[in-house]
């Protein structure tokens, strides 16, 4: 069976005058974790916030009891340099520290100021971010093949595995886009060989979209625009919940 629904509401589509509130309001409708969108205006065209940012929103949210708990901090980090940034991301009140392939695996990412111990692989980045206490994520744009992650995903020691992959649904760099349902099966491939694994879909997900994922058989659920733009967030947390976890109690199509 599938891992349980996890509603992580993209804070991108906040009031960002009004932060630490809205995100301690959005755990109380209901989501599970926090998703924080960090970008850095080289891997992807859009600026966001930094560390100091996470501390504030922290002190509004409860740090998670246990790993994966409520009040998670999924940090998607679209940034070219994403080993550099671990320690601090940790201090900061990041629980989960979700990375892009491409940009580990870039020579512009590796190191653009020549800086030689920022170059890493997936699997030793994976392995840094385990050793730094937080839990480690691996992301693929909609144009990178599912079949670059199942090296990594059978790395022999658990410490150079992920903890979650994120299927981007969009275009990494701004809220409110168009779902691509062209990534999903990517989503059935990593369900069909990973059944306990924490997969995670962002970009354009909402009512209209949320079956067509959850029967591709993602269980993380990344929505912005779709809950922060809704009238009733705590009904559209709880519609994505139900529609995940119908399927996870049903067996997969
Ligand atoms: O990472 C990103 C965009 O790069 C996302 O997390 C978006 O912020 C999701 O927003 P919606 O598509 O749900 O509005
Ligand atoms: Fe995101």
């Amino acid at each position: 069976m599938a891992p349980p629904a996890i509603i992580a509401p993209s804070i991108l589509s906040a009031d960002f005058g009004n932060l630490g509130h809205e995100c301690s309001r959005t755990i109380a409708q209901g989501a599970d974790w926090l998703h924080v969108d960090i970008m850095d205006g080289h891997f992807v065209p859009n600026l966001t916030f930094g560390p100091p940012v996470v501390v504030k929103i922290r002190s509004h949210v409860a740090k998670p009891t246990e790993s994966y708990g409520k009040g998670t901090f999924d940090c998607h980090m679209m940034i070219a340099e994403p080993k550099k940034w671990v320690k601090e991301f940790k201090n900061a009140g990041c629980d989960l520290y979700c990375f892009h392939y491409e940009a580990a695996t870039s020579s512009a990412a590796e190191s653009p100021e020549g800086v030689s111990e920022l170059k890493t692989s997936p699997r030793e980045l994976i392995r840094y971010i385990h050793d730094n206490g937080m839990l480690a994520g691996i992301a693929i744009k909609p144009g990178t093949s599912v079949d670059v992650l199942w090296e990594i995903l059978e790395s022999p020691d658990a410490k150079d595995r992920p903890d979650m992959v994120l299927v981007m649904t969009v275009e990494p760099g701004f809220g409110g886009q168009k779902f691509m349902a062209s990534c999903l099966p990517k989503v059935e491939a990593l369900r069909t060989r990973y059944p306990d694994l924490n997969i995670e879909v962002d970009g354009g997900l909402g009512p209209g979209t949320i079956d067509q994922a959850a029967d591709a058989g993602a269980n993380v659920i990344v929505a912005g625009s779709a809950v922060f733009g809704a009238k009733d967030p705590a009904e559209v947390i709880a519609l994505l919940r139900e529609a995940v976890d119908k399927r996870s109690a049903g067996g997969r199509l």
